[in-house]
């Protein structure tokens, strides 16, 4: 993992920090970051990040490229060093709460022990923590066993990530932080990967991944924190930032629909937008019950109607797409309503900047 040699990052990370965990009787939250910022030149690649994440929790960091996730990933992991803010793992600075055992990691670019087969590099690294898990049941977990005799620089881009996986097992860590975890897997490994997962937090234990796999995020994760621009936009249960860009989709199949008769679609109530494909249309609806009525009694020949909950992918591209920072898009646009901490789910939240 990286962090075992990572000398060039030692900043000198103070002792347990006084933080809101550390003053009080609550367990200390997994992770806590506390007004996060990160400069590289010019370049704002994390600008102010608060976030609190709590045991047990399986969280999905989810963004475009640039957005910040491995910076705040490196910085959590003690591996880069924050401008300004705190970050506390378990009431722990990072690098001791590392040390510890408590936290196992699975980066992109995190390096294996070259010239030595695998089962040797685990054994090896084993012994660096305090309490690990046996190696063969390590292999085992991770789905590697037939790779214990294979040298780790003759393993191919999939098989690397299922080893560092196995790494980041391996000192049965409280929480796992993954950086686009199953990004050289073929879809077999991811499958198996994310079973292994769910078996591993089965336990209660807390994980954070960065993916750029809408459908894994929706599919693993309790909670969905959104960055752009280095700040987060959106951060609460999935199901509520798929709400926070208004509800659903209306298709239905109405015959002989001319573009005038699209437009006054459009301006039914309860409705953002209208597309049609031949004689299906689209009614992207924020009030869809009310979209309904209206559609019906526009068109009482509508047929073959089916109403879908937007997908997690909507709101991705919804909350992060440049236009809507700009303010003239469907989360702030003139039908959609824009989400804002009161108008938003009690759990989630969201700004906009
Ligand atoms: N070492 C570095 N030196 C200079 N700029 C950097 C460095 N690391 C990251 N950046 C910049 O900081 C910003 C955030 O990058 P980061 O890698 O954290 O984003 P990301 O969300 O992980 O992106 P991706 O999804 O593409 O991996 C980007 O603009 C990136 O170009």
């Amino acid at each position: 993992m990286s962090w075992l040699n990572s000398d060039d990052h030692d900043w000198g990370e103070a002792g347990p920090e006084r933080t809101l965990d550390t003053m009080t009787s609550e367990p200390p939250a997994s992770v806590r970051l506390s007004g996060l910022r990160k400069m590289y030149g010019a370049v704002r690649a994390v600008d102010g990040i608060d976030l609190a994440v709590g045991a047990g929790e399986i969280v999905a960091l989810l963004g475009p490229n640039g957005a910040g996730k491995s910076t705040t990933i490196d910085m959590l992991l003690g591996l880069a060093r924050p401008d300004e803010g705190a970050v506390t793992l378990f009431g722990l600075g990072p690098r001791q709460a590392c040390a510890a055992g408590r936290v196992g990691a699975m980066l992109q670019n995190g390096g294996l022990l070259p010239g030595v087969s695998v089962g040797r590099m685990l054994r090896d690294v084993a012994s660096l923590y305090p309490r690990a898990l046996p190696v063969d049941e390590v292999l085992d977990r991770a789905g590697v066993t037939d790779l214990a005799g294979s040298r780790t620089d003759r393993l191919s881009g999939g098989q690397r990530q299922r080893v560092r996986f196995a790494l980041a097992l391996l000192p049965d860590p409280d929480l796992i932080v993954l950086d686009e975890p199953t990004a050289a897997m073929d879809v077999e490994s991811r499958r198996a990967f994310w079973v292994a997962m769910r078996a591993w937090a089965a336990g209660g234990r807390t994980v954070l991944f960065a993916t750029h796999y809408l459908e894994e995020a929706d599919d693993f994760a309790d909670r969905i924190v959104l960055l752009r621009r280095g700040r987060v936009i959106a951060d609460g249960p999935t199901s509520e930032v798929k709400a926070l860009v208004g509800g659903r989709t209306i298709r239905a199949t109405v015959r002989g629909l001319d573009v005038s008769a699209l437009d006054e679609l459009r301006r039914l109530p309860g409705v953002a937008r209208a597309e049609r494909r031949g004689d299906v249309v689209s009614l992207a609806c924020p009030d869809s019950d009310r979209a309904l009525r209206a559609l019906l009694a526009a068109c009482p020949d509508a047929c073959d109607i089916e109403i879908v909950g937007a997908g997690l992918e909507d709101a991705f591209i919804a909350l992060t797409s440049d236009t809507a920072l700009t303010g003239d898009t469907a989360l702030t646009g003139d039908a959609t309503p824009t989400p804002t901490p009161t108008s938003a789910p009690a759990s989630a939240s969201t700004s906009r900047r």
